[in-house]
């Protein structure tokens, strides 16, 4: 087992499928999920720490996130990923978090840690060297990602030797197959710091993808998804397409 295998069976709870009719109930249910998670523990007395993804699904989800569901200015958010092109680019995540739900629900700026953007004077890996210098010592309540139809989790690309790296926290991407080419990305070490761990998966495209990550048996080469795992929980939100090569 790599570095970065599935962690050892009974380390982590078994991953748990939520089947949605189609991709409005999934980015609605995910929705108020994440407000209601938010919410809980913020009635502990802690700031919630939340790992964002990019993609699709993704900002459906966000663009439901209400006002109301939980105090958004008392959250701190983080990417796992980040397309390296400059800051503002409509390509970078973070240009799509704001227009999507940060900016509407006053999400405050020192709250929400921008991985660096091309132009920063930084070479790609000093800027990833700085995101990690970002990262809370502790667990994030919640980790987002998206899922590619090739099995990729943020921009930790099947066959990419990123997918095993296991000492550094953030990572330079180059030549990635999903456009942009260059990205940074967090590595599966500190994806598995999320107490929670959800994907967000939506369409027919990713039926195999989903099918593969969910086996009993595979490769994390080739299906990055099967080596992260929450701590506490692990929950797989996938509409019926997505869904379509589970058994049952
Ligand atoms: O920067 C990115 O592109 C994302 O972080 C990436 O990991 C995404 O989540 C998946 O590719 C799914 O994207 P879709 O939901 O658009 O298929």
């Amino acid at each position: 087992m790599t570095a970065n295998g599935p962690n050892p069976a009974g380390s982590t709870p078994p991953p748990t499928v939520e089947r949605l009719a189609d991709e409005d109930e999934l980015a609605s249910t995910v929705a108020a999920r994440l407000g209601e998670r938010i919410a809980q523990v913020q009635a502990e007395g802690r700031r919630p720490r939340v790992v964002l993804t990019g993609g699709s699904i993704a900002i459906a989800i966000y663009e439901r996130l209400e006002a109301s569901a939980a105090d958004w200015t008392d959250v701190e958010l983080w990417f796992g990923d980040e397309r390296f092109v400059p800051a503002g680019h409509e390509d970078r995540n973070d240009r799509q978090a704001d227009d999507a739900f940060l900016t509407r629900l006053s999400v405050p700026a020192e709250n929400v840690h921008r991985m660096p953007a091309h132009g920063c004077d930084l070479a790609m890996a000093a800027a990833a060297d700085a995101y990690a210098e970002t990262l809370p010592d502790g667990p994030f309540d919640v980790v987002l990602l998206g899922l590619g139809p090739d099995g990729h989790i943020a921009s930790l690309f099947p066959g990419l030797p990123q997918v095993h790296e296991s000492e550094r926290d953030c990572v330079e991407v180059f030549g990635s197959p999903k456009p942009p080419p260059e990205r940074l990305s967090l590595t599966v070490p500190v994806l598995r710091r999320g107490e929670a761990v959800w994907f967000l998966v939506s369409g027919e495209g990713k039926a195999d993808a989903v099918s593969r990550s969910l086996a009993d048996e595979g490769s994390i080469d080739e299906t990055p998804a099967r080596s992260v795992q929450g701590r506490s929980e692990t929950t797989w939100f996938v509409d019926e397409a997505a869904a379509s090569g589970l058994p049952g």
